[in-house]
């Protein structure tokens, strides 16, 4: 008999999918975008999905964070079946239990870093205590701003206010940490520093991150990398 390798137990996966596809449009003018995807994304791992444009990896990586409906299979986050919840509870469980990190930092640019990273919390109606505070400040450690907390995102580099939004999208402990390019208006040696800190995030905080990007060099600081191919994982 086989053994299941303990990273791949149902009880260790943050994400998975099974027989997603998605279809948009109709008749002739449909587009098969899915075409079958069955995933497993073990927690406290970092993943990169990977693959030629317009080979499906935005419409698998908003399908997995509930932000694009599947035309049909399951997708589940840590544990929860999103299919099954209605859009109320799927925008009540994107905030609570998914981070987010995009090619464009949005940060807010009144607030401070520090602001900004708790801003989430905020949002989510939470009380900002000691344990918000200390899990902020353990963030900006790790993401190498620590000293930039009262500045202003104008006041930043590109990468120091890349590395806010990422402490911003993790401030909330998130099951899974969802990031679209996001060194994608970065240069390479930002760029560089930016994954570097990333994935310091999972191996020293247990995060699980999934990352879609073009970039060969970028995919590199991943556990595992997803090649997404004309709708199908490779
Ligand atoms: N809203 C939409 N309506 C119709 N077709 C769409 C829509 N969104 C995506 N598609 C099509 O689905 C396919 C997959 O698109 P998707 O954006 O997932 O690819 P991608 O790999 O992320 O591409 P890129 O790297 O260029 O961002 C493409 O053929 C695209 O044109």
């Amino acid at each position: 008999m086989t053994q299941t390798p303990p990273t791949t137990t149902v009880e260790t996966l943050a994400a998975s999918a099974r027989g997603l596809t998605k279809t948009y449009g109709r008749g002739d003018a449909a587009v098969n975008a899915l075409r079958g995807v069955d995933l497993d994304l073990a927690a406290g791992t970092f993943t990169a999905i990977m693959g030629p444009s317009g080979s499906g990896k935005s419409t698998l990586m908003h399908c997995l964070a509930g932000l694009d409906q599947p035309t049909s299979g399951s997708v589940a986050i840590a544990g929860r079946r999103l299919e099954k919840l209605s859009d109320d509870e799927l925008t009540v469980f994107r905030r609570e239990h998914l981070g987010f990190v995009f090619q464009a930092f949005n940060l807010l640019p009144m607030l401070t870093a520090g602001q900004n990273i708790l801003l989430p919390l905020e949002l989510a109606g939470r009380r900002i205590d000691g344990a918000a505070r200390e899990r902020s400040l353990l963030l900006a450690d790790v993401l190498g701003i620590g000293d930039r907390l009262g500045h202003r995102p104008s006041e930043l580099s590109g990468g120091q206010q890349q590395r806010v939004a990422i402490a911003r999208a993790l401030v909330g402990q998130p099951a899974v940490v969802f990031a679209d390019e996001p060194t994608g208006n970065l240069d390479s040696t930002t760029s560089a520093e930016v994954l570097d800190h990333l994935r310091r995030c999972v191996r020293e905080l247990g995060q699980t991150v999934v990352m879609v990007t073009h970039e060969a060099s970028a995919a590199a600081y991943a556990d595992q990398v997803v090649t997404v191919a004309d709708g199908r994982v490779a």
